[in-house]
């Protein structure tokens, strides 16, 4: 699904009004229809307070024009004007005018007004800004989003949470609404899935209100959501006079005393994503591990009892997952320094490689195309540096992908892949999965897709998916503080599996034969 920016949805907004022939009140009409239907189904005509909270632009024109049709069902409502601005939008007025129509009167909001008394049970609409935000709210107005905040009313967002940018980061995060549940137009928007602001949102939804499907389909977006649609399309189908060779040759190097265990996962890992062989490359101590608890996988060991000195095998893997376990001593560096140099085969750098490359920035121009790198948070700011906010760390790390022709892959609630201009916004996973050698399973998932000739960027975006999704399938039996690691494996068929699974039909009432 893509994520348009706030300046493609005005345009597709101006081109479906040309279009369609239609007034723009028309679209704000659909939209707080769309608003309305949404409440009304859930509420079924409640007699609970819902307070509506409008601005002057179009976002409160929305809210508007949706408390004119509560007030037609019946419902009890308190409209408020957060009157924050002279520059009342045409179809805000035209939308009052219609609710002054109903004998309705808003209750206009100043500076120095007194904030309403909001009852824990009630509900709050929040149409304060939407996504017309283009600089901090004064202070009045921020006291009033603070007041809605501290009361314990269920809020209703309408497009995005009040006082959140669309495309950029917040500079005040006082003046932005929790919400419960945001009621997103036609697309959702990036900022609901960025660490900063994405606590701002409980939950969300599109509401489909028709904008052109044309220039929406053509129009090209700086980021995607990836589900299981964008993924479906990335899936190969195993042939039936394939092979093992036919499925590739994953090779992992890693590990350094005490840390077998990390390639033991990112072996296993590649193995149960499909690759059709796997080879271990270990310091010696990790031989006899790794041959007891994997015996499909074959072994080869560094000269060194402990850790890894010398990084040379004779064999042509499809790819290579480094960097799990590895350490970051002086000797390691080295062996990884002169592998890196000599290296012309698909990588996947993960772990201490990645801390290894961070303190030797020379090294990333030895990497092959197309490698895929899969920091963590403190990983990443090792490599590019720290950042001020969610927007100027993602305008870094492309950068970064464009220089070194890399694809990277910023771990996190929703993972992002990073491929030169473009992101990808991963939604399968929880936080079940902050565990010890979650990541390490995640490098052998990539390097084992990798080698089945899944092209580097979606063996990165589908290797997330799958990893997040067998994260979901496995909280189920586990909980979040029991999940570990060897369950994100266990469960990596389920995901698979799940790809092809028909959506579970709606119930059908049996009817009553009596009536
Ligand atoms: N696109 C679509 O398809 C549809 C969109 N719809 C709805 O329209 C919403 C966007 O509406 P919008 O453009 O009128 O902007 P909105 O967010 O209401 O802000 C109002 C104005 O406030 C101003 N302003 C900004 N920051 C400020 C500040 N800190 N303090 C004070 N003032 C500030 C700024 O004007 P300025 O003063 O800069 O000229 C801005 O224009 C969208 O979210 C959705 O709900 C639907 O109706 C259906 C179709
Ligand atoms: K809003």
């Amino acid at each position: 699904m893509k994520l348009y920016s706030a300046k493609q949805i005005y345009k597709a907004d101006q081109i479906s009004i040309k279009k369609e022939e239609i007034g723009s009140n028309e679209l704000m009409e659909r939209a707080a229809l769309q608003l309305f239907n949404w409440m009304h189904l859930r509420m079924q005509g409640a007699p609970v307070k819902i307070h509506l909270f409008c601005g002057i632009g179009n976002n409160g024109g929305d809210g508007i024009a949706l408390a004119r049709h509560l007030v037609d069902h019946g419902y009890n409502v308190e409209v408020y004007v957060v009157n924050y601005s002279e520059k009342r939008s045409k179809d805000f007025l035209i939308n009052l005018d219609r609710l002054k129509d109903r004998k309705v009167w808003p209750h206009f909001m100043n500076s120095d007004d007194e904030l309403p008394q909001i009852g824990g049970e009630d509900i709050i609409v929040d149409g304060i800004f939407g996504i017309g935000l283009n600089r901090t709210p004064d202070e009045w107005v921020v006291k009033i989003i603070q007041h809605l905040n501290n009361s314990k009313a269920f809020i209703l967002s309408i497009d995005i949470p009040s006082g959140l940018f669309t495309d950029q980061g917040p500079d005040n995060f006082q003046a932005i609404i929790k919400s419960n549940y945001v009621l997103s137009f036609q697309t959702p928007k990036l900022v609901f899935f960025l660490p900063e602001t994405g606590t701002f949102i409980e939950q969300w939804e599109v509401l489909d209100i028709g904008l052109d499907p044309e220039y929406l389909r053509v129009t090209e977006t700086d980021y995607e959501l990836i589900g299981k649609n964008e993924v479906l399309t990335m899936y190969k189908p195993r042939e039936k006079y394939g092979h093992k060779g036919t499925y590739g040759h994953s090779l992992i190097i890693g590990g350094s005393y005490g840390k077998i265990g990390s390639v033991c996962l990112s072996s296993r890992a590649a193995l149960h994503a499909g690759s059709g062989l796997v080879t271990s490359f270990v310091p010696k101590i990790g031989y006899s591990i790794l041959q007891t608890s994997l015996p499909e996988v074959m072994v080869l060991t560094d000269t060194d009892e402990n850790e890894l000195t010398d990084i040379k095998f004779n064999l042509e893997p499809s790819v290579i997952g480094v960097g799990v376990g590895i350490g970051t001593s002086e000797v390691t560096i080295k062996a990884l320094s002169s592998f890196l140099k000599s290296n012309k085969l698909p990588l996947v750098i993960d772990a201490d490689a990645l801390n290894i490359l961070s303190k030797n920035k020379a090294l990333l121009k030895d990497l092959s195309e197309d490698s895929i790198l899969t920091p963590h948070p403190k990983e990443l700011e090792r490599l590019i540096g720290n950042w001020k906010d969610d927007f100027e760390k993602l305008a870094k790390v492309k950068e970064f992908s464009k220089k070194y022709k890399c694809i990277v892959v910023i771990k996190g609630a929703h993972t992002i892949i990073v491929h030169g201009e473009k992101g990808y916004v991963n939604t399968t996973g929880n936080p079940g999965m902050a565990t010890a050698g979650s990541g390490d399973v995640l490098t052998g998932i990539i390097t084992g897709l990798r080698a089945q000739g899944y092209p580097a960027l979606d063996a990165a975006i589908f290797g997330v998916y799958l990893h997040g999704r067998s994260g979901d399938i496995a909280v189920e039996s586990t909980g979040f503080q029991s999940l570990t690691a060897s369950h994100l494996i266990a469960n990596l068929a389920g995901a698979f599996i799940d790809l092809f699974k028909m959506p579970e039909p709606p119930e059908v009432e049996k009817e009553n034969q009596q009536n």
